[in-house]
């Protein structure tokens, strides 16, 4: 099977500052990879490139084989975003968000309300598919947002702190939610994250510290290399500074 990210040598500036150095890792079909780093390591900009947003002349970013600078295309299409800033329109219903979404990737309206019901009713939320965004809680919100960003069935999940301001029976409800997704679906998810809580024991990890891949690897490879007892005390070894 063609691995969902691949990403090698790659490298980015902002003028002489560097924000990415030789960063490379891939993120494998059933795989939830969890980025980890301090303020500053690099995570948004790292999410930038592969998102197409940003281009670097240094390296290559492939998703589900695809490049996404010379073959961005199909590449993005098989790619599902969750950013850290909602980009919901508050004041269409879930379902009027959800259905411009699947346009925007092609999908014909009968096709669209199937994976919309499809997508909702996972996670609790098709009741409430004719309320306007503006009406939900965060946590609704964010489900609404990953229910979006699975609509055009992608190959990679791509979530950038996506539970930030929740309060915890929400976070649990998207953390749970979305190893689920990775486990019975098959889909590779990248989840940047500064919340060590989030990680669950049969993840992979990368620590990014300083623009740089510190470790990589199932979560007790990572550990063990770093002689831890746990991810706090690995996190302080890689990055030298508190989870
Ligand atoms: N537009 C910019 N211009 C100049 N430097 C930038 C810009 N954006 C980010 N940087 C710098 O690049 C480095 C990586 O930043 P980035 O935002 O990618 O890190 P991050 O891991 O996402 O951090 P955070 O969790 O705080 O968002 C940092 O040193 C940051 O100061």
């Amino acid at each position: 099977m063609t691995t969902a990210l691949k990403i090698d040598h790659l490298s980015y500036a902002y003028g002489k500052k560097a924000a990415l150095d030789g960063v490379g890792f891939a993120v494998e079909a059933g795989q939830c990879c969890i980025l980890l780093g301090p303020n500053g390591a690099g995570k948004s900009t790292l999410f930038a490139l592969i998102t197409h947003l940003y281009d670097s002349r240094d390296g290559r970013i492939a998703i589900a084989g695809f490049d996404v600078k010379s073959q961005s295309r199909p590449a993005l299409a098989r790619l599902g975003v969750v950013f850290q800033q909602p980009t919901l329109d508050m004041d269409l219903s879930v379902t009027q968000n959800l259905r411009y979404h699947a346009a925007l990737h092609g999908i014909g309206r009968k096709e669209a309300d199937a994976r919309i019901q499809e997508e909702l009713e996972r996670q609790g939320m098709y009741e409430r598919r004719f309320e306007k965004v503006r009406q939900l809680n965060g946590g609704h919100r964010r489900r609404v947002e990953i229910a979006r960003a699975l609509l055009h069935k992608p190959s990679l999940l791509l979530l950038d702190e996506p539970t930030v301001g929740l309060d915890v029976p929400s976070r649990k409800a998207i953390v749970d939610y979305v190893h689920h997704l990775a486990a019975e679906q098959g889909i590779a998810v990248l989840w940047a994250s500064h919340l060590i809580d989030e990680i669950y024991p049969s993840d992979r990890l990368i620590v990014l510290h300083q623009g740089k891949v510190r470790a990589q690897g199932a979560v007790p490879d990572v550990l063990q290399a770093a002689n831890a007892a746990d991810i706090a005390a690995a996190f302080r070894y890689y990055t030298g500074e508190a989870a």
